[in-house]
C-alpha cells in the first residue's frame, strides 16, 4: 500500500468590478476591447426570448463591430427554462457552431438568464470566463452578484449548479424601464430582504420613503437602491463566498420562498415567493423574540407597498409546502434551519458564528398553518 499526498494549495484572486450605471452596453465593447474574458475573440452571448431583440442583439451588434465573432444562444423565457436541459441545449449549439475553450461567454438578461450561462461558462470546456450584463432589478439587486450559478430540477430549485463567479458585472439601470410592474415588483423584494437584514434600517428607511418613486423609476434615486443592494450583497459574499456561515443571512425569507416556490409550480416569481418567505421567518422570529409585532407589520407593509404578495396563495397545499422545505440548502443532519431577523436591518447570530437558527418541523408547520 502507498500513500502520496498530491499538493495543490492555489491561491486564487477571483475579485472583479461591478459597474453601475445606465446605458453601459458601450463600456462593456470597450472592456472587451481592453482584454476583459481574457482577449477572448470568440463570444457566446448567453440570453432569454424576451431580452434577446432588445438588449442582447445590440450588445452582439456593437462587439461584431468591434471586431470580436459573436454568436447569440437564446432559450425559452421564464423560470421553467431554467434546466438541465436548457444547459445542455445551449451548450451543443454553442458546439455545434465551434466553441471551445478559447470562448468567453457574455450572459444578457435577468437571475435565470445569469444562474444557467454562469453554470454553462462554470463547466464548458471545464470552465471559460464569464460577464454579466443584468437587465431586471432582481439581477442587479442580486443574482449577477456573488457567483450563486444553478438550475433547477422537478424537486426544487437550485439544486444543481457552482459557485463560479464572472469576471466583470454590469447594473444597466436604464433596461429596467421595459420591465413589467410585476418582475419589478419581484426585484423589490429581494431588495426589501436586502433593507431587513442589513444597515440597522437605514436602507429600509429609504425603501419606505422612496417606495412609488422607486418603482416609478426615478434615475437617482433608482441609482442609490442598485448601489446599496449591491453593497450589502457583496461585502457578505467577500467574507464567505461560499456559504460556510455568514453568506446564510443572504438566505433570509428563502426556507419558504424558495419551497413555496416550487410547490406554486413557478407560478409565484422568485420575489413574489420570497416576499411570502419573508413575512413567514418575520412571524418566527417575532414568535421567538427577534422582532416585534410593529416591526413585522412595518415590513409586511412596505412588501404590500412594493406590489407584492404577502399571503400563502388558496391553491398552495401546505402539508406540500412544509415537506419541500427539507430541500432547504440550509438543512443540516436533517434539521431545518431558518435565518431569523433582529429588529429592522439585523439577523441573529448565534454563539457558535452560524446565521441560521434550527427549528423543528412542528414549528414551520405551525407558522405555515397560521399564516393568511
Ligand atoms: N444567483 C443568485 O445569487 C440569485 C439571487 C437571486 C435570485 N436568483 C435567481 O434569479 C432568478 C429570478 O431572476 P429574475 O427575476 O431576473 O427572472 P428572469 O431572468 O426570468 O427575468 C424575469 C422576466 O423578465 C424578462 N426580462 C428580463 N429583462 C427584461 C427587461 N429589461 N425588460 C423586459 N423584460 C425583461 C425575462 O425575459 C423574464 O421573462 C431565479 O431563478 C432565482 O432563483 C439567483
Ligand atoms: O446569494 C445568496 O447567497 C443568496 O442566497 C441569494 C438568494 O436571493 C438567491 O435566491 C439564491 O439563489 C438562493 O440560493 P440557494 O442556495 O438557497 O438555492
Ligand atoms: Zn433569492
Amino acid at each position: 500500500m502507498a500513500t502520496f499526498q498530491v499538493e495543490l494549495k492555489r491561491v486564487v484572486d477571483d475579485s472583479y468590478p461591478i459597474e453601475i450605471g445606465f446605458d453601459l452596453m458601450d463600456y462593456l465593447v470597450e472592456d472587451m476591447k481592453n482584454g476583459l474574458l481574457g482577449g477572448k475573440q470568440k463570444l457566446a452571448v448567453i440570453t432569454d426570448s424576451e431580452v434577446e431583440k432588445r438588449y442582447a442583439e445590440p450588445i452582439a451588434q456593437k462587439l461584431e463591430e468591434a471586431g470580436f465573432a459573436v454568436n447569440i444562444f437564446p432559450f425559452p423565457a421564464g423560470e421553467k427554462s431554467k434546466t438541465r436541459r436548457t444547459k445542455e441545449m445551449v451548450e451543443d449549439a454553442m458546439l455545434a457552431k465551434g466553441y471551445r475553450r478559447d470562448c468567453g461567454i457574455i450572459a444578457v438578461g435577468g437571475g435565470v438568464v445569469t444562474d444557467l450561462a454562469g453554470f454553462v461558462a462554470g463547466t464548458y470546456g471545464r470552465g471559460v470566463p464569464f460577464v454579466n450584463y443584468a437587465t431586471t432589478l432582481l439581477a442587479a439587486a442580486d443574482a449577477s452578484v456573488g457567483g450563486k450559478t444553478a438550475v433547477d430540477t422537478p424537486l426544487a430549485t437550485n439544486l444543481i449548479g457552482l459557485f463560479n463567479q464572472p469576471q466583470k458585472v454590469y447594473l444597466d439601470i436604464a433596461t429596467w424601464k421595459t420591465l413589467p410592474q410585476r418582475q419589478l415588483s419581484s426585484g423589490m423584494a429581494e431588495t426589501i430582504k436586502h433593507a431587513c437584514l442589513a444597515t440597522k434600517g437605514e436602507f429600509f428607511d429609504f425603501l419606505e420613503q422612496h417606495m412609488e418613486e422607486l418603482l416609478a423609476l426615478d434615475p437617482a434615486l433608482c441609482e442609490h437602491m442598485a448601489e446599496e443592494n449591491c453593497s450589502i450583497k457583496y461585502h457578505v459574499v467577500m467574507k464567505d463566498e461560499r456559504e460556510s456561515g455568514l453568506r446564510e443571512v443572504l438566505n433570509l425569507g428563502h426556507t419558504v420562498g424558495r419551497a413555496i416556490e416550487t410547490v406554486s409550480d413557478y407560478r409565484l416569481l422568485h420575489g413574489e415567493a420570497v416576499s411570502i418567505g419573508m413575512v413567514a421567518q418575520l412571524h418566527l422570529s417575532c414568535q421567538m423574540g427577534h422582532v416585534t409585532k410593529e416591526q413585522v407589520e412595518r415590513v409586511v407593509k412596505l412588501l404590500k407597498r412594493a406590489g407584492l404578495p404577502t399571503e400563502i396563495p388558496e391553491y398552495i397545499d401546505r402539508e406540500a409546502l412544509v415537506k419541500k422545505l427539507y430541500t432547504d440548502k440550509k438543512v443540516k443532519n436533517g434539521q431545518l434551519r431558518f435565518v431569523l431577523q433582529k429588529g429592522i436591518g439585523d439577523v441573529v447570530e448565534f454563539p457558535d458564528g452560524s446565521f441560521a437558527a434550527p427549528v423543528s418541523e412542528e414549528t414551520a408547520r405551525e407558522i405555515i398553518m397560521k399564516m393568511d
